[in-house]
């Protein structure tokens, strides 16, 4: 869902009459309601509380590959009205959410209803986690939520002005600020500049990794959804958020999915999304970085390869990047070229020479992620953490996860001693 620039305010369309919510009617059946009153196309699916996800959508009744489940169109969404123009699109959708949510007359409160409340962000979010779980992240972890905290200051400083005119704290930003990053979509109307908007109704709609969910498309009216296979009555439906690896869902988003690895080792520990993410990769940067001579370091820099290692569970292999990278150790400059080239070796296959060189730091991290793992699944007994359970049990999974990795990697790899 990658944020644009937004031209200017507003829902677009005739804003519908507000709706007076009957006080006993459940709030997912006001907002239906109120989203099929905005034009929105509802086939087949209610809202239902999902284990483990909050609310997700599910099917009411058979629903045949093709068919259209969802269609919002570009009138029911809700766009940002201009108050802060030289906020990046986050922080311009997040303020003018908060501004329609909490003015007198507007009926953006029967959305806002359906939408988890802050208590939620601050157990899934690690940006509102308390600092001193910080010691026990992974790097991978931490260097997302840096960026993340970077972005977020910048927003919340580009809104002061903003938040003191109309009473609003930095707090309550950051709610609407948090809704936005998990809930909007970027939409571009036809010969229109593009902009950050959000949805209604689809934003009920759970991740599923890649080959598990309906097809959403931005039409240049709107947002469809399509199935991507025959429903029967009570599935949930999924979409993909992208193709996000595991840190990415959880720094982000505030959950994660089973990596493949986990799959193979402990079906148990695979936790409650039990597809696996086919997408998830083990960041190596901060293991391979240090082995690389700055000669070396030089030459991938200027071929665009320094950076971005990682093992993919998916496939229990090195992604091509760290391939080059360890070959450029280890070849000399025509075989590496060649390699660079080809994806392929000169003359003999150097995969296990790549696979050997890796051994010893590989173990060492293995090691050291088994230190950490212990730490946090022990904290999980202390009463002082027991304020923490869901921040120590994504932690836990995530070492976990790291772990069967590499271990899955290294008992494929000749000369490996675990
Ligand atoms: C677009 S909303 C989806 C609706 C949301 N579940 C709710 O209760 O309102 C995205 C949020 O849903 C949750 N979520 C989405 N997919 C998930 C999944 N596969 N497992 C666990 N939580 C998920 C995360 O909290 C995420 O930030």
């Amino acid at each position: 869902m990658p944020p644009r620039l937004a031209k200017r305010a507003r829902v677009s369309g005739p804003e519908p009459a507000i709706v007076a919510p009957d006080p006993h009617e459940d709030k997912h059946v006001v907002f239906t309601a109120w989203s099929k009153q905005r034009g929105v196309e509802i086939k087949n699916v209610k809202p239902a509380k999902i284990p483990g996800r909050g609310l997700g959508l599910v099917t009411t009744a058979k629903i045949k590959v093709g068919a259209r489940i969802l269609f919002v169109p570009e009138k029911a969404m809700f766009k940002p009205d201009g108050s802060v123009p030289h906020a990046s699109p986050q922080a311009q959708l997040a303020a003018s959410a908060m501004k329609a949510c909490t003015a007198a007359d507007s009926n953006m409160g029967i959305w806002k209803e359906t939408w988890p409340v802050d208590s939620d962000f601050q157990h899934s979010l690690p940006m509102r986690w308390p600092h001193e779980l910080r010691e026990h992240f992974p790097v991978s972890v931490m260097q997302p939520l840096l960026r993340q905290e970077e972005d977020y200051a910048k927003d919340v400083g580009a809104v002061q002005d903003f938040l003191a005119a109309g009473n609003h704290t930095a707090e309550d930003f950051r709610y609407y600020w948090s809704i936005v990053n998990s809930r909007s979509f970027h939409f571009k109307a036809k010969g229109k500049i593009g902009t950050m908007v959000m949805c209604p109704f689809i934003d009920y709609i759970n991740h599923g990794p890649s080959g598990t969910t309906c097809d959403v498309f931005q039409r240049p009216n709107g947002y469809e959804v399509i199935a991507d296979r025959d429903y029967v009555a009570g599935e949930e439906i999924l979409a993909n958020y992208g193709a996000h690896n595991n840190d990415k869902l959880l720094v982000h988003y505030g959950f994660m999915i089973a990596s493949v690895a986990n799959e193979w080792s402990d079906e148990e520990d695979a936790g409650p999304n039990d597809t696996p993410n086919r997408d998830d990769d083990i960041r190596l940067d901060h293991i391979v970085l240090p082995m690389l001579t700055p000669t070396v370091r030089a030459q991938l820099q200027d071929v665009g390869f320094l950076r971005g290692y990682a093992l993919l569970p998916a496939t229990n292999e090195l992604c091509f990047k760290t391939q080059v990278a360890v070959r450029a150790m280890l070849l000399t400059c025509n075989e590496w070229e060649y390699f660079v080239e080809n994806g392929e070796d000169l003359a003999e296959d150097q995969s296990h020479a790549v696979s050997h060189f890796l051994l010893h730091p590989f173990h060492e991290h293995r090691d050291y992620a088994a230190r950490a793992f212990r730490t946090v699944e022990d904290k999980s007994d202390w009463e002082e953490y027991s304020s923490m359970k869901n921040e120590l049990e994504m932690l836990r999974m995530r070492w976990l996860q790291i772990i069967t990795a590499i271990e899955c990697y290294m008992d494929m790899k000749p000369g490996s001693t675990t």
